[in-house]
């Protein structure tokens, strides 16, 4: 057995730290602090940070092939230049619905990048119900939309094969899986794989790893868990010093390293001082396992 090690690499702290992606073509980890409208970029080998401020929640960032990044900020996907800063709107989604804002997404196998929406948050995990949905954006900018009646959309993520995909809609508390084709794009058969115990909070962020078992962010409940999507079972636990867990991917040499990010939104000044890294990002070592290279969006 290896031995696990966690440390807060980035010490700034942020409001709703999410989206962690590794970039190889730059050797960073982007991510964003959605409702402190930025997406960052860090760099483990010199410690630096650059960020990029937007106009808007920032739910999601992702990899583009043609260069740059794609985002989901408001209710608009766009495309993030890194060189300029510069955000170029590809497409709108939910515009009868001015509440609402994009939250978590990834890029699929094939290059498109999908994501979800919710009503904006009153206080932490609370929301008008059934607002959301989950939406896909194609290489030729079309948007298509699998399913309505979600209230918080959040992690999900591809098996090896490709043939399913698994989804977190945060406040049903469960990891779902859906039949994919990923020919086409289309979802279907969507079924529970996993529901949290109560001790383990909130669903939210989700990656695969090399194995083909989910690794899931818990929100509330400090740590993250990994889940055998076949026998619908926890297999570890993996506890860190904060609550509020959102998300995490694997990144570094090999993608070797797992980096979770977390929020302080919504916590009291005594939480924060029990807690003070909250908003950080953590990377994990020694979990034995790797992840795979994020995809890239390709239009
Ligand atoms: O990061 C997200 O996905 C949401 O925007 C957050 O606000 C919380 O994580 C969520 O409320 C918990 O499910
Ligand atoms: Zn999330």
């Amino acid at each position: 057995m290896s031995s696990i090690k966690i440390e807060c690499v980035v010490t700034e702290r942020y409001r709703i730290g999410e989206s962690p992606v590794w970039d190889d073509r730059e050797g960073v980890l982007v991510y964003v602090d959605i409702t402190g409208q930025k997406v960052c970029r860090w760099n483990p080998s010199t410690n630096k940070i650059q960020s990029a401020s937007l106009d808007e929640p920032v739910g999601s960032v992702a990899l583009r092939k043609s260069g740059g990044y794609v985002v989901a900020t408001g209710t608009t996907f766009s495309a993030l230049n890194w060189k300029d800063l510069s955000v170029t709107p590809l497409a709108r989604v939910d515009e009868d619905k001015p509440n609402n804002r994009f939250n978590d997404g990834k890029v699929d196998p094939e290059g498109r990048f999908f994501a979800g929406t919710m009503s904006q948050e009153i206080r932490p995990a609370v929301v008008e119900r059934n607002q959301g949905s989950l939406f896909t954006l194609y290489a030729d900018h079309s948007v298509v939309k699998h399913f309505d009646m979600v209230d918080i959309s959040n992690g999900l993520d591809w098996s090896l094969d490709h043939k399913t995909m698994y989804y977190i809609d945060s406040l049903s508390y469960t990891v779902d899986a859906l039949d994919y084709d990923v020919k086409t794009g289309k979802t279907s058969n969507r079924r529970h794989v996993y529901k949290l115990q109560q001790d383990e909070g909130i669903p939210d962020g989700m990656c695969i790893d090399a194995e083909g078992k989910l690794w899931v962010a818990c929100y509330n409940g400090g740590r993250v868990i990994r889940i055998d999507p076949q026998a619908g079972k926890v297999i570890q636990t993996v506890k860190l010093p904060v609550d509020k867990i959102t998300c995490c991917a694997f990144g570094g040499k090999d993608y070797c390293e797992m980096y979770v990010t977390s929020a302080y939104y919504g916590m009291d000044e005594e939480w924060r001082a029990r807690q003070p890294q909250s908003g950080g990002i953590y990377k994990i070592t020694g979990l034995g396992v790797k992840g795979i290279p994020p995809n890239a969006f390709a239009g």
